[in-house]
């Protein structure tokens, strides 16, 4: 049976067709030129084809060429929206537009990505909501413990702490924490325990092994971190803390943005189980868990005061055991990377170090002081290798630039499009330069040089994590001669690549698979 109109037969498939076409293009006009046209203060949208769902597929896909479509060359970088699974969110890279929404902690917040992180992380909405009260509840209404003289909720009371752990200050406890970190990287990167280590060499003779680069930095510094928040007795717990964070840190993108759960399996389950690690580390009785630091265990005296239980507390707490270690191993992989694969910078961050004639490690100040160099390629590997993104929650309308944001949106501040505009870092952006940063000191405060993110969620252990980079490349380049190792037939290895489609939090990979297989030998 065919739909007679004027003369044309149209097909009972053809009709529904002919309407959704219509639909859709009467939607696309609407939105992408009529819309824009009569609310000129709203950034323009990134333009998709499905309503919904925008660009949400393309996103997970290759988040960095998605942000990059919104981003005009050669012009002002305006905001343009950007649209995830019927979500709008406001997209900034413009520097003065940066730094006008890091300034802004009246009208632009961060708190509901805390309660959404918890919650990703596997937190309950009651113990995000125990979290959230302030004062929190405490049976005799505050604190007996003195640590929360401000009746503050637990979450705002977790970020203080944080300061007070990380941060120089008044109540400061940075110097223990910074000290215990050296001392565990110092201890880690000793022949004997590496070498010794099941997992680690790929082959050993008495005075070298080969290693993974990737492994080598993992092994000593997520053991580090988390022996330093937690003393001795939660890596002890589970045989397999090291491979469960590799798992955790490859997969958390997809627990962070709510990937659906059918793709999320793997993930979910290694999330579940180093949550169960930590519940049972807070089973434990507290005598014997003094050797953690003092953040830790300040965070647990509070939460049991507000009647938070072991699954509770662990639930809450594993956002930062990830935030703790998933950084500075990258960072210092990268760096070794390219020193190792360049014998000129090889040789010219060794004359920094003094290598040839000192007889004890490089001190922490030798290394902050007197290799700038090193510093500089740290600052270059930062600019290239981080992914991260600063996000806000718009609580009232609120003008940014011409525009106007909207309140209940979100705004996402990508680090990479900052760290690669060419109208800031010149023609060469995507280049590392090892020099740069030593050229021209200034850069290092530019506005578009976000690596520890700004504002009020600026990374508070930005300090604590240089210095234990520092101490470890000085440390590792001090004890050993490392030589990349060649194929059997003579052929060098490629320069690792970097896994960049998915979205990030924090420092990018490799690729997996890619490494760098380096020679370990004692000097
Ligand atoms: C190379 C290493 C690191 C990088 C690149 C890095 C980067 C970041 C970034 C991008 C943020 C979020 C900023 C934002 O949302 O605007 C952050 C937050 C944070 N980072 Fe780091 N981080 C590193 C190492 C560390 C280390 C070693 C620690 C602790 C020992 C740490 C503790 C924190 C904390 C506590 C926060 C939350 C800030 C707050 O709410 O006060 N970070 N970090």
């Amino acid at each position: 049976m065919f739909l007679e109109y004027g003369h044309a037969a149209l097909s009972p498939i053809s009709f529904p067709l002919l309407v959704i076409t219509l639909c859709w293009a009467s939607w696309w006009l609407w939105k992408f030129t009529i819309r824009p046209k009569l609310w000129p203060q709203d950034p323009r949208p990134l333009p998709y084809w499905l309503p919904w769902v925008g660009s949400a597929i393309a996103f997970f896909r290759d988040s960095y060429s998605v942000i990059n479509s919104g981003i005009p060359e050669h012009l002002v970088r305006e905001p343009f929206t950007l649209t995830l699974g019927g979500e709008e969110i406001y997209v900034i890279t413009e520097p003065k537009d940066v730094a006008e929404v890091y300034k802004n902690n009246n009208s632009l917040s961060f708190d509901v990505f805390i309660s959404d992180l918890m919650l990703s992380c596997g937190a309950t909405a009651e113990t995000v909501d125990k979290m959230n009260r302030a004062p929190p509840p405490y049976p005799s209404g505050s604190s007996t413990s003195g640590l929360n003289p401000g009746n503050k909720s637990l979450i705002r009371l977790a970020i203080d702490f944080h300061h007070f752990q990380l941060l120089q200050g008044p109540k400061s406890h940075a110097d223990e924490i910074t000290d215990t970190f050296l001392r565990h990287i110092d201890k880690f990167l000793q022949w004997d325990i590496l070498s010794e280590d099941g997992l680690l060499p790929a082959s050993r003779t008495a005075e070298s092994m080969q290693v993974s680069l990737l492994k080598l930095c993992g092994r000593v510094l997520i053991e580090a971190g988390t022996r330093t928040y937690w003393g001795k007795l939660l890596w002890e717990l589970e045989p397999d803390m090291l491979s469960s964070f590799y798992e955790l840190d490859r997969g958390i993108w997809k627990i962070l943005f709510q990937y659906p759960k059918v793709f999320s399996q793997e993930v979910l389950a290694v999330r579940d189980n180093i949550t169960e690690t930590l519940a049972r580390y807070y089973r434990l009785p507290k005598e014997i868990r003094q050797d953690a630091a003092w953040f830790t265990k300040s965070m647990e005296t509070e939460s049991r005061e507000a009647g938070l239980d072991e699954n509770e507390m662990a639930a809450a707490i594993m956002i930062i055991y990830f935030v703790i270690n998933g950084n500075t191993y990258k960072l210092c992989f990268w760096a070794l990377c390219y020193i190792l694969s360049d014998p000129s910078l090889f040789t010219s961050i060794c004359t920094e170090l003094n290598r040839q004639n000192r007889t004890t490690p490089p001190t922490i100040a030798h290394l902050t002081n007197h290799c700038p160099l090193l510093n500089s390629t740290l600052s270059e590997v930062l600019r290239l290798y981080t992914s991260s993104a600063s996000m806000r929650y718009i609580v009232t309308d609120t003008p940014i630039g011409k525009y106007m944001l909207r309140a209940g949106r979100k705004i996402m501040i990508p680090y990479r499009q900052l760290h690669e505009n060419t109208a800031v870092w010149g023609s060469d952006a995507l280049v590392f330069d090892s020099k740069r940063f030593l050229d021209n000191k200034s850069l290092k405060w530019s506005t578009s040089y976000r690596p520890f993110g700004g504002g009020a969620t600026l990374c508070a252990g930005r300090f604590v994590a240089m210095q234990e980079v520092l101490s470890f490349i000085g440390l590792v380049l001090h004890r050993y001669d490392l030589e990349l190792v060649k194929g059997p037939d003579g052929t060098s290895q490629e320069f690792p690549r970097v896994d960049s489609m998915k979205p990030t939090f924090g420092m990018m990979g490799p690729i997996e698979g890619n490494d760098y297989m380096v020679k370990v030998m004692k000097r």
